[in-house]
C-alpha cells in the first residue's frame, strides 16, 4: 500500500476526532527548529588561537570525520538539512568566527567575521541564531566570567557579549528574521560557597551593562540560559534558574530553559505553561540528560512529546523559540543532527495530532478516566503513516532511509578527512 493510501487511512482515523490533519502539516512546515552547529565539530570552533573545551561541559567519543573547517561544517550541515523536513535555523557560537588567519579576541569580534555564514544562510534560506562563547578561553580559566571579582575579566566578557549582540543584530538585519542571541555562562563553584549573593550581584550588574548597549530588538532578541550545575560547579552556579527567571521577567528578556539543566525528575514541560502566563516568549535548548546534563541526542521520548504538547495545546508555537543542544561524538555527527532534529519536528506533529481541546474538556469536567484512556490510546494511533507521508511530501527520506544517505556521505566525504 502506498504511503498516500496509508496516510489517507490514518487521516480518516484522526478526522473522526475533529483533528485537521492537512492543517497540521501546513503549520508544521513553518515551525523552525534552531539547529546547533556545534554538534558538527564537538564545539571546537575555528579560532586561530583555539583553547581546550572548558566551562564544565563535556563531549565524549571520537567518531572519525568531524568537520575541522568552516567549509566542512557548512557542508555537513547541508547534508543534515537535506534529510530533515521543513525550513530551519542554524545556531552559531562566537568561536565559529572566520578571521582569515588573524587572531581576533572575543571582545573584538565584529559582524564581518561572520559574513561567510550570512552568505551561506542566505543561499540556503536559513535564519541564524547566536551565542557569545563565554568558555574555552584563558579569561574563563578559573571558571568565573561575568561574575568574576576582577573587573578587567568582567569587562572583557561584557564587551564580548555586547559584540555578540551586535553580530546577532547583523544576522537579523541581513536575513530578515530576528536572531536569538543567548547568553550562558559557566560561573560557579565546585564546593560549598561562603557567599552566594555577591557573585550574583556582579552577574546582574554585568548583564545590565550588556543590555544597556543599544541593539535593535527588531533584529536581535536576547535570552539568558540558566543551569543547575556543571563539572567543577557542582555546588553552586551563579546563573541559576531562579536568577535568570527573575532577571528575564524584570528586564523583558527571554528566559532559556535547557532540558538538561534541572534535577533529573524536574521536567521542563511542566514549566512552560507557568512561564507563558508571565512571559511573552521563552526559548528552549532541547537536549536529553542521562543522569546529568550529558547532552545526549534528543530521542522521541515522553518528555519530548510533553514539551511539544505544552507548546501546541497552549497555542504557543509563535511564543516558544525551539533550539536544540546536544553534542555526541560517539556516533556519526550528521546522523546525530538528523535523529535529534527529525525527532523534534516529529514531536510537534504528534502534539498537533492530539484531540487537545477534547482532552481539556474532559479534564475540566473531572473525567480523568477518559482523559487517561485517550492519552494512552492515542499513543498507538497511526501517527507514523502521517509522519512518513509528510517526509515524502517534504522531499526528505522516509523512515530510516535517510541513514543510507548518511553512510554514503561518511564513505565518500567524512572518511577522507584527516
Ligand atoms: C554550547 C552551548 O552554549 C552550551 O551547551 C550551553 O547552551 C549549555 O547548555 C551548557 O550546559
Ligand atoms: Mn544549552
Amino acid at each position: 500500500m502506498s504511503l498516500k493510501s496509508q496516510f489517507e487511512l490514518a487521516k480518516s482515523e484522526y478526522e473522526q476526532w475533529g483533528i485537521q490533519v492537512e492543517e497540521a502539516l501546513e503549520k508544521l512546515r513553518d515551525i523552525p527548529i534552531s539547529i546547533h552547529c556545534w554538534q558538527g565539530d564537538d564545539i571546537d570552533g575555528f579560532e586561530v588561537n583555539k583553547a581546550e573545551l572548558s566551562g564544565g561541559i563535556d563531549v565524549t567519543g571520537n567518531y572519525p570525520g568531524k568537520a575541522t573547517t568552516p567549509e566542512e561544517l557548512r557542508m555537513d550541515l547541508e547534508k543534515a538539512l537535506s534529510l530533515i523536513p521543513g525550513k530551519h535555523r542554524i545556531n552559531l557560537h562566537a568561536l565559529y568566527a572566520e578571521t582569515d588567519g588573524e587572531i581576533v579576541d572575543r571582545d573584538k569580534l565584529e559582524p564581518k567575521h561572520f559574513e561567510k555564514w550570512v552568505a551561506w544562510a542566505k543561499k540556503h534560506g536559513l535564519g541564524l541564531d547566536f551565542n557569545p562563547t563565554i568558555f574555552s578561553h584563558e579569561k574563563a580559566a578559573d571558571g568565573l566570567t561575568l561574575s568574576h571579582p576582577n573587573p578587567e575579566i568582567r569587562r572583557f566578557w561584557i564587551d564580548h557579549c555586547i559584540a555578540s549582540r551586535r553580530i546577532g543584530e547583523y544576522f537579523g538585519k541581513e536575513l530578515g528574521t530576528p536572531c536569538l542571541t543567548n547568553i550562558w555562562i559557566p560561573d560557579g563553584y565546585k564546593d560549598i560557597p561562603s557567599d552566594r549573593l555577591t557573585p550574583r550581584k556582579r552577574l546582574k550588574e554585568s548583564l545590565d551593562e550588556i543590555f544597556a548597549a543599544e541593539v535593535d530588538d527588531t533584529f536581535n532578541i536576547d535570552s539568558v540560559e540558566s543551569k543547575l550545575f556543571g563539572i567543577g560547579s557542582e555546588s553552586y552556579v551563579v546563573g541559576s534558574h531562579e536568577f535568570y527567571l527573575s532577571y528575564a521577567l524584570k528586564n523583558n528578556k527571554l528566559c532559556l530553559l535547557d532540558t538538561g539543566h534541572y534535577h533529573p525528575t524536574e521536567m521542563v514541560s511542566n514549566k512552560i505553561s507557568s512561564m507563558l502566563l508571565f512571559n511573552e516568549k521563552l526559548a528552549l535548548h532541547v537536549s536529553r540528560p542521562v543522569r546529568w546534563d550529558s547532552d545526549h541526542v534528543v530521542t522521541f521520548d515522553e518528555e519530548l512529546k510533553e514539551i511539544a504538547l505544552e507548546i501546541v495545546r497552549n497555542d504557543a508555537i509563535d511564543k516558544v523559540m525551539i533550539g536544540l543542544d546536544f553534542f555526541d561524538a560517539s556516533i556519526n555527527r550528521i546522523a546525530a543532527w538528523t535523529i535529534g532534529t527529525r525527532n523534534m519536528v516529529k514531536a510537534m506533529l504528534y502534539a498537533m495530532l492530539m484531540p487537545n481541546e477534547h482532552l481539556k474538556e474532559l479534564q475540566e469536567k473531572g473525567d480523568y478516566t477518559k482523559r487517561l484512556a485517550l492519552l494512552e490510546e492515542f499513543k498507538t494511533y497511526p501517527f507514523g503513516a502521517i509522519w512518513n507521508y509528510y517526509c515524502e511530501q517534504m522531499d526528505v527520506p522516509v523512515k530510516e532511509h535517510w541513514l543510507a544517505e548518511v553512510l554514503e556521505y561518511e564513505e565518500r566525504v567524512l572518511s577522507q578527512r584527516k
